[in-house]
């Protein structure tokens, strides 16, 4: 029989820390009696851990795939705070199978035979003491650390693990990061253990924001040492003020963990309902002070408006016609005038533009302002489609045209078109032989389906769109020469998001719509919207609207900041900005990260690292802060000591 839990302790305390030693302790010994006198395990049986088949694993991940996707964000931070350091991450169900695992490619052969796998069983019934099944039966985080497994060929495992809670305090799972060959001393771990709680927490957190967002929802930094400010907690309200959720660790705090009462906001805080909305909105994004009743305690709030069933959507953009694009840059204007001359001219049009520029919402507009705006639209992407079905897409095929065509045939867009327009996006895209029959429905108003022997009449206007140079691919041979002219002669280029002189109109437009969409009302400060605007954009509108879709949907506060953009857009290397075609140079492009970095160094050293101070400056509140100074690796001077307060005031 191997060493009991407190000998491999003995000496390793140290008071008050983050590891809580003594309690752990009492804890792993209480987990290994279970191991022996319930689960009745043989330390010394090398089974392998218990893995799901691939199709229980993926009925059980298919059950929990709301969790799941949620869960991702804190399993991907972990992940990448700790793989470096030779830690792998599981997410576990609330029986402990592992439904998410993140290894590390050098070291995932090792964690496999030690059982770190998809689908793998870490109940305390099946492996007795370890991290995972521990904290599951405890409902509490725990280090389980070498020797303090079971099992003895898990003993040289280390395993900081931690339950994550629903908003109705059942237990979902829990997250985990493990090493093998971790070093003797336990408290090694200090970091790693904080890390996996801190993840966890913020998995919690965004579960019950997910579960309230239809109600108002208060997010609480708790007072005292500054540390303790990277915890953030929620309470959600409705329109009367009536509480109707509390997160759990404020619940402890607040109401000693009992249930939920039935309280109004004014009944535990010194604001009521409405006071607390007007300031928001007096000034959205700034810390709203709150005193709790009960014991005078100060917090921080930020307050979070309800998610609202959508409003019915503006009126689609092919009725608004020209208007959908409220364009003001001068030559998006022009090219609107003078289109609008060839439209219904018998005319076929060419729009040049980069992705994502928007050559198909320009599109639509024409179709908008066409005499044909209430027959159909209808959009073709001939490089998004295998060459070999872009024939039968776009023109149809007759009954028994080809092995698996449906019975009755089908018609093809050009058909599905006919009366209305025809969007041809990527024409540069389409196989030279398909150019000709589209030059015969260009010429002569007709098709050929598939397997049919007759023509057909159709009446239509084509828009075509292309990024790529037709006149080089003609020379090229791979477009035909007829077809380009015909293409070439009501050409209209749409300028690069950064190239255009209205972007901030755009940013502020695509970003109304999107807060429409989400039912959110949020603030774009005016250095935000300076820094959007200087940013590159190489994807230009479509990377802008899903960037604010990003932003919208992480953000907590009352008004956007730089932090809730998309990481890849903070760190990426913008593209180079080509000199704007009138001539006016657009502002250099800069990563938004830096500018967002810099800001808040300069600030923080401004104020002397007093860290209320910075966050006033900048405008947010301190937890806010904090968590941005962690997301740019900014670190305090004194950061040392602050971790060894914040690890106290954890126990
Ligand atoms: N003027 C505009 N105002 C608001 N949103 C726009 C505007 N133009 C385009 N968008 C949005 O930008 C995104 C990309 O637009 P669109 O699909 O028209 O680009 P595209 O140039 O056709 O792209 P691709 O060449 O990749 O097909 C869409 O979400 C569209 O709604």
């Amino acid at each position: 029989m191997q060493g009991r839990p407190g000998d491999s302790l003995a000496g390793g305390h140290f008071a008050g820390g983050v590891l809580s030693l003594l309690s752990n302790e009492e804890r792993l010994q209480a987990s290994w009696r279970r191991s022996e006198e319930r689960y009745r395990i043989d330390p010394d049986t090398r089974a392998k851990a218990r893995v799901l088949s691939a199709a229980e694993c993926r009925d059980v991940r298919e059950h929990m795939s709301s969790f799941l996707r949620i869960a991702q964000l804190g399993v991907t931070r972990l992940h990448e705070q700790v793989r470096d350091s030779g830690y792998c991450v599981l997410l576990t169900n609330g029986q402990g199978a592992t439904v998410e695992f993140r290894g590390n490619p050098s070291l995932d052969g090792e964690f496999r035979r030690r059982g770190f796998i998809l689908g793998a069983c870490w109940s305390e019934g099946e492996e007795g003491t370890c991290g995972v099944g521990t904290a599951i039966v405890d409902r509490a985080p725990i280090l389980v650390h070498r020797e303090e497994h079971f099992r003895n060929h898990n003993n040289g495992i280390t395993c900081s693990a931690a339950p994550v809670f629903g908003p109705e305090d059942e237990l979902v799972g829990v997250l985990n990061a493990s090493a093998f060959a971790a070093p003797e001393n336990r408290n090694s771990q200090a970091v790693v253990y904080r890390l996996v709680q801190q993840n966890a927490l913020a998995i919690e957190n965004a579960l019950f924001v997910e579960a309230c967002k239809s109600a108002w929802i208060l997010s609480i930094s708790a007072p005292g040492d500054c540390w303790s400010l990277g915890e953030v907690h929620f309470l959600a309200f409705d329109d009367g003020g009536q509480i109707l959720a509390v997160s759990r660790r404020l619940r402890a705090g607040l109401f000693a963990g009992a249930a939920l009462p039935s309280r109004r906001l004014e009944d535990i805080f010194d604001q009521s309902a409405v006071a607390l909305v007007k300031r928001a909105h007096e000034r959205p994004g700034a810390p709203i002070p709150l005193r709790c009743l009960a014991n005078g305690l100060l917090f921080e709030a930020q307050l979070r408006a309800p998610v609202r069933e959508a409003p019915p959507r503006p009126a689609t953009s092919a009725r608004r016609g020209f208007d959908a694009l409220a364009a003001e840059d001068p030559r998006v204007l022009e090219s609107i005038e003078r289109v609008k001359r060839v439209v219904d001219r018998k005319l076929t049009i060419l729009l040049l533009g980069e992705t994502g520029s928007g050559k198909e919402a320009f599109a639509k507009a024409i179709h908008g302002h066409s005499q044909r705006c209430d027959k159909p639209f209808v959009a073709l992407n001939c490089a998004a489609i295998p060459e070999s079905l872009i024939e039968s897409e776009l023109f149809g095929y007759k009954e028994g045209a080809f092995t698996g065509a449906k019975v009755k045939g089908a018609k093809g867009k050009v058909q599905q078109a006919s009366g209305g327009t025809l969007f041809l996006d990527e024409i540069g895209d389409m196989p030279l032989a398909l150019q000709t029959r589209l030059l015969r429905v260009l010429a002569e108003g007709e098709v050929v389906a598939l397997g049919a022997s007759e023509p057909e009449k159709v009446d239509l206007n084509v828009v075509c769109a292309t990024h790529r140079d037709l006149a080089a691919m003609v020379r090229a041979g791979l477009f035909r020469e007829d077809l380009f002219y015909r293409l070439n002669a009501a050409v209209f280029r749409l300028p690069a998001l950064r190239e255009r002189s209205d972007r901030r109109e755009v940013i502020r437009q695509v970003l109304d719509e999107e807060l429409a969409t989400a039912g959110r009302a949020l603030a774009l400060p005016e250095g935000v919207l300076e820094q959007l605007a200087a940013y590159a954009w190489p994807g230009n509108i479509r990377e802008l609207r899903n960037a604010l879709r990003f932003a919208v949907a992480v953000c907590d506060d009352n008004a956007l900041a730089l932090a809730h953009f998309p990481e890849s857009l903070m760190v990426a290397a913008p593209a180079p900005v080509p000199q704007s075609l009138t001539g006016e140079a657009p502002p250099a492009a800069r990563s938004i990260a830096a500018d967002g970095r810099e800001q808040i160094l300069a600030e923080l050293r401004r104020c002397h690292w007093n860290i209320s101070a910075a966050a006033e400056a900048v405008g947010v509140s301190r937890s806010t802060l904090y968590r941005r100074m962690q997301r740019f690796g900014i670190v305090a001077p004194n950061a040392a000591d602050a971790m060894e307060a914040h690890a106290r005031l954890d126990h």
